[in-house]
């Protein structure tokens, strides 16, 4: 089954770059897939992402989301089944890695609801996603104690809390040592091949793009120039 879809789109005119920054966007992806994006700076990956969450004004073409076209009355509804990491993981600094994940759950409760805490089943369900990611001992700590590995771990938790169908990571790996990006390479793959969960990462790492992507999107000033499988990656990369 088709989970997203991208007909011609394009987002506004950008004077600094003398073109709209997605320019002609046509892509499909199926439901389970694991796809990395890639493409120099400024190339559009960021911007791309954002636009599957509506964080992006669309100037022209179509978002569909599991069959469902993005439109303002729609957004709410494609939200909660889009989970997103955002560069840099966006967590609340001053808050316990427990606050963060239920942060997550924000979208899903009225202010009513959430006006004297979370429920205990969302403190129950935000733990356990924790203890998962290998975050047991640090579920009190103040995220700006944590490493950037286990942050990013925290911010993995907060987009699953929403038990979505897909998730966003932009640059999930950046910044992280070797060990700390292979464990969230590897709960970014076990979350795919266990679950089933659709993947889109952006990623700068081509060895590490070829070594848990099936397939690869590759951007150029805002278009698509390579959608295929991830060997030799490398050459989509080479000056000619
Ligand atoms: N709101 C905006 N207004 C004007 N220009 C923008 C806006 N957002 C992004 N851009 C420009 O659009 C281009 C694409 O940005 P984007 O962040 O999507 O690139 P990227 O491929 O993710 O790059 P990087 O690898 O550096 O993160 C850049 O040239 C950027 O300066």
């Amino acid at each position: 089954m088709k989970l997203i879809e991208c007909h011609n789109l394009e987002t506004a005119y950008a004077a600094s770059l003398n073109r709209p920054i997605l320019n002609n966007i046509n892509l499909e992806i199926e439901q389970g897939e694991f796809v990395v994006l890639l493409g120099l700076n400024g190339a559009g990956k960021s911007t791309l992402l954002r636009s599957l969450v509506g964080l992006v004004p669309v100037a022209k073409g179509e978002i569909y989301i599991n069959g469902l076209e993005m439109t303002a009355q729609t957004l709410p509804k494609i939200r909660r089944d889009v989970g997103m990491l955002f560069q840099g993981g966006g967590l609340i600094r001053q808050l316990s890695a427990i606050d963060n994940v239920l942060c997550g759950r924000l979208g899903l409760r009225t202010t009513k609801q959430t006006l004297f805490g979370f429920p205990k089943r969302d403190r129950i369900l935000a733990q356990e996603l924790l203890e998962q990611l290998g975050l047991k001992e640090q579920i009190y700590q103040k995220t700006s104690q944590l490493s950037g590995g286990q942050q990013q771990r925290v911010a993995i938790a907060r987009a699953l809390i929403q038990s979505p169908q897909i998730l966003l990571a932009d640059e999930p790996i950046t910044g992280l040592d070797v060990v700390a990006s292979q464990q969230v390479m590897q709960i970014l793959a076990a979350l795919n091949q266990e679950q089933g969960l659709t993947i889109i990462t952006v990623l700068h790492d081509l060895g590490i793009a070829a070594e848990y992507a099936q397939r690869a999107i590759v951007l150029e000033a805002g278009q698509v120039v390579y959608d295929g499988n991830c060997d030799n990656l490398q050459a989509q990369f080479t000056q000619v």
